[in-house]
């Protein structure tokens, strides 16, 4: 590595980086928890109207984001004394403790929950929500609430069913490499677990110090090493799932192969909670690797830094394990807001390189000619690389905390785009354009090999005639290039009546069709993921949205 280095420096990169005290602290649930709060502004009067069956009449003001208050019923004195038999010191009502519940990571939606349970076990969960169905009482479920859609948090006064609890390794097989383990594990400590066994979990977060592993597998969250291990939909081997009828589905398999039938696991992945309560998983996991390099590299033009990708997958093949990017503008707010050091020369664009693999020497060799390549022909134009563990999580840091920079910018309109990958920066530069300096900043970055681009647009406060001007542009743009609204972070409150850009209205009908079947009373995280126009009122006997005519899309889809 020494010549290595030696010779990168002769081509202007440089490796000796001073990690600034900032970089390399991963943020708490705690430290988010602090900052400008804006909510939508949702609150019932379910209190006042204990026992009398829900309806219209109950919601006192209404989220302009959120749709009505559905008649569910709302929690009784019977129905806490039935919650505290079950989950004894397990269930709840003290405000000051709910209150992180209800109010999401951005702080953009605050629920008015009443209760959190906080069952241990399947056969718990199992319980509450049988009761919950024959009571009619709408259901929150929670993992580590680290979403960015409004899916986590309940929008009225919906029981808030906390995984926090299930958080049990229940098998590890090391020689398959095949994790079992409950659905409130959070991902840093299963991570942790696994590479003292030489093993690592597939997928990798920000949020990983808070988020659940349930969670993870319900939003089927994408997150940094996609590009190499692919999405959960693919090293979910098995979950098991309690349906809002209470019972259990037992589809918690760890076989590489079964192909008996429907897969009927994928229903839940990414299905956001509203058709299950995921509570155990088992997932497919690589080998730790034993050589790791990070390189963070500058180019001048997203051109620059789209050959540079091409070359980079010709060149690393199989030893690459993440291409990341983001622009300037992310960088000067990492430098504002958490007073992080840019590590190499300024430039219009970053790019973060990880090689994961078995041979030191060997990976080296690979990257050294990569980036040989890459300066000589001026792709690259500065960088720096970093093999020790502490310098590659300060360069990984400067990925992994703009979102956290961004909340210090003002309030912040959230897209997460996927297009194809030649096209994903155009829609900042279109985006800049047609705002003008209506926005405070308008900023790209994201998981380039993924084709998925994170614009994020911030403003000093919450402004409607920006959002305006915002939607449905946005959506329109990536509608007309076949592109996705939700590339990872799903649908949840906030984008779902936006789905008819990217699914055709057939889709989204039979999507209702599944929902009706497996919920049929609509308990499991109402108003999340599907449109409101199949959202039929809770009844005991709700109707097919297939039976009950063709469904209609709320504004019209651009294709
Ligand atoms: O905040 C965002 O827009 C993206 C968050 C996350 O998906 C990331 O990749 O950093
Ligand atoms: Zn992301």
């Amino acid at each position: 590595m020494a010549t290595i280095l030696h010779r990168f420096n002769r081509l202007r990169l440089r490796y000796a980086f001073q990690l600034s005290s900032h970089a390399v602290s991963s943020t708490t649930a705690a430290e988010r928890a602090k900052g400008d709060r804006v909510f939508l502004g949702c609150q019932t009067l379910c209190r006042q109207h204990r026992g009398i069956s829900g309806g219209a009449g109950e919601v006192r003001c209404l989220p302009s984001a959120a749709p009505p208050r559905l008649p569910f019923s709302c929690v009784t004195d019977e129905d806490l004394a039935f919650f505290r038999q079950l989950l004894p010191g397990r269930a709840i009502t003290d405000p000051d403790m709910l209150e992180s519940s209800n109010v999401d990571w951005l702080k953009s939606v605050r629920g008015n929950s009443e209760v959190l349970l906080r069952p241990r076990t399947t056969e718990e969960v199992s319980q509450i929500l049988r009761y919950c169905n024959e009571r009619n009482l709408a259901v929150s479920p929670q993992g580590g609430n680290t979403g960015l859609v409004g899916g986590s948090v309940p929008v009225f006064d919906e029981i808030i069913l906390s995984t926090a609890l299930m958080n049990q390794v229940l098998a590890f097989d090391g020689v398959s490499g095949i994790l079992t383990c409950q659905a409130g594990c959070v991902l840093e400590s299963l991570s942790q677990l696994l590479e003292e066994r030489d093993f690592i979990m597939p997928l990798d977060l920000g949020a990983k110090g808070s988020c659940h592993i349930g969670g993870n597998v319900a939003t089927n969250a994408g997150g940094l090493r996609l590009l190499r291990y692919g999405s959960l939909r693919g090293t979910v081997l098995g979950l098991e799932a309690v349906l809002a009828s209470g019972q259990v589905l037992n589809c918690l398999a760890t076989l590489r192969k079964d192909n008996t039938g429907y897969d009927l696991k994928q229903l839940f992945i990414g299905s956001e909670g509203t058709l299950g309560v995921i509570t155990a998983v088992s997932i497919l996991c690589p080998r730790k690797p034993r050589a790791v390099n990070v390189a963070f590299l500058g180019c001048s033009s997203f051109q620059n830094l789209l050959e540079t990708f091409q070359c980079c997958r010709g060149m690393l093949g199989e030893i690459l394990s993440a291409f990341e990017f983001l622009d300037a503008s992310c960088m000067g707010l990492l430098e504002k807001h958490l007073k992080l050091t840019n590590p190499i020369t300024e430039c219009p664009f970053y790019i973060v390189i990880e090689t994961a693999g078995s041979n030191a020497a060997h990976d080296e060799e690979k990257l050294h000619n990569f980036l040989e390549k890459v300066m000589a022909s001026s792709l690259v134009t500065d960088g720096t690389v970093a093999t020790e563990d502490a310098k590659i999580k300060a360069l990984w840091s400067l990925r992994e905390r703009v979102t956290e920079a961004l909340t210090h910018d003002g309030f912040t309109y959230k897209y997460d785009i996927s297009l194809p990958v030649e096209k994903i920066y155009q829609l900042v530069t279109d985006m800049r354009q047609h705002l003008g300096d209506r926005a405070k900043n308008v900023v790209g970055y994201g998981h380039v090999g993924d084709g998925n681009l994170h614009l994020n647009i911030t403003s000093p406060t919450k402004d409607p005639a920006l959002l305006a001007a915002i939607e449905p542009y946005v959506y329109e743009w990536t509608a007309a290039v076949q592109g996705s609204v939700s590339a990872e972070h799903g649908l949840g409150l906030k984008k779902r009546n936006y789905i008819y850009y990217s699914k055709t209205p057939e889709a989204v009908g039979l999507m209702g069709n599944i929902k009706a079947m497996l919920d049929p009373r609509g308990i499991l995280n109402p108003y999340k993921t599907l449109p409101d126009d199949l959202r039929l009122p809770s009844t005991p006997t709700r109707p097919s949205p297939m039976t009950s005519g063709h469904p209609q899309p709320l504004q019209d889809p651009p294709r």
